[in-house]
């Protein structure tokens, strides 16, 4: 289906499902950000309102599911939607409602499967990552596990890249995940992250670079690989071209805050903001 404004232009619709980050960095912040970047009309249902900045999380509030689930029939009731992800799902009941209303949705789904912030904080509860793996796993186009997140969904330790390579193809074919992209941002050496879509490998790299605002950065690349779908890109080269952004995000990373500070959704722009 496609969508246009007055003048005639097709609207690309993206739509996030996640916590809050008041320092706006991460969750539906950065989110947002990132589909008004890459000219994907952004949207946003909110699971947890997390108080959090640079250094780390100093509270949660989870909403309750009935406001999820009416948030969710407010957007999916009215606005187009050509991709959608989802970010911190905190718990198992709301897992259960956004499961039952996204499963009717035939649009590329991300799952971005968030479970402890850069700075180490638990963001959602362990039986939750449980239901996670084995109930929406299953609905995803694509998911972005980091080496962490990889290693709780196959219960393997990940320390080479071919156990990388390995865990993208067991969360594929064993966890049945449309497609998985396994994250290299807690390795050495290289950014390099593997992509597994079922019947290929497909390796993405880029120059570590030397920097510790990384605030948001998981969350900075699935909006951008959600928004590239939106757009009708095939998933290869929306990972490609994500793998761009978020690498240029970092690369112009702000200093801001007295932790990992945040990634610059504004660095792919011509006219970069100087600090
Ligand atoms: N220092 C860095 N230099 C370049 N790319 C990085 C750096 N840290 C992370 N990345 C890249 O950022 C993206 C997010 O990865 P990662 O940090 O592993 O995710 P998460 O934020 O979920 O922990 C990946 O493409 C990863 O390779
Ligand atoms: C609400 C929320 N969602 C996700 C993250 C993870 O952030 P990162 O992308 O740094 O792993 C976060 N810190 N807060």
């Amino acid at each position: 289906m496609t969508f246009t404004n007055q003048s005639g232009k097709s609207i690309a619709c993206s739509l996030t499902i996640a916590g809050t980050d008041p320092s706006g960095g991460a969750g539906i912040q950065a989110d947002l950000k990132t589909f008004q970047e890459l000219k994907s009309y952004g949207m946003s249902v909110l699971t947890s309102v997390v108080a959090q900045n640079t250094t780390g999380v100093q509270g949660v509030h989870h909403l309750p599911v009935e406001m999820i689930e009416q948030q969710l029939e407010s957007v999916l009731s009215d606005m187009p939607v050509h991709a959608f992800k989802t970010g911190m799902i905190a718990n198992t009941d709301m897992m259960k409602v956004i499961s039952k209303k996204i499963s009717s949705l035939d649009v590329p789904y991300v799952m971005d499967p968030v479970m402890v912030a850069t700075s180490g904080d638990p963001l959602i509860s362990e039986n939750a990552r449980d239901f996670l793996r084995d109930n929406l796993l299953p609905l995803t186009a694509l998911v972005t596990p980091n080496i962490p997140e990889a290693e709780f969904i196959t219960g393997e330790k990940i320390e080479t890249v071919d156990d990388m390579k390995q865990a993208a193809v067991q969360i594929v074919e064993q966890f049945n995940a449309g497609a998985a992209l396994v994250k290299g941002g807690h390795m050495e050496g290289d950014a390099v992250d593997f992509l597994y879509d079922g019947s290929e490998l497909h390796t993405f790299s880029a120059k570590r670079i030397d920097t510790t605002n990384t605030h948001g950065t998981g969350c900075t690349y699935s909006a951008a690989i959600t928004a590239y779908l939106s757009h009708g890109a095939p998933l290869q080269q929306a990972v490609k071209q994500a793998k761009q952004f978020v690498t240029a995000a970092i690369q112009h990373s702000y200093k801001l805050g007295s932790g990992n500070g945040p990634t610059n959704h504004w660095a792919t722009r011509e006219e970069k903001v100087k600090q």
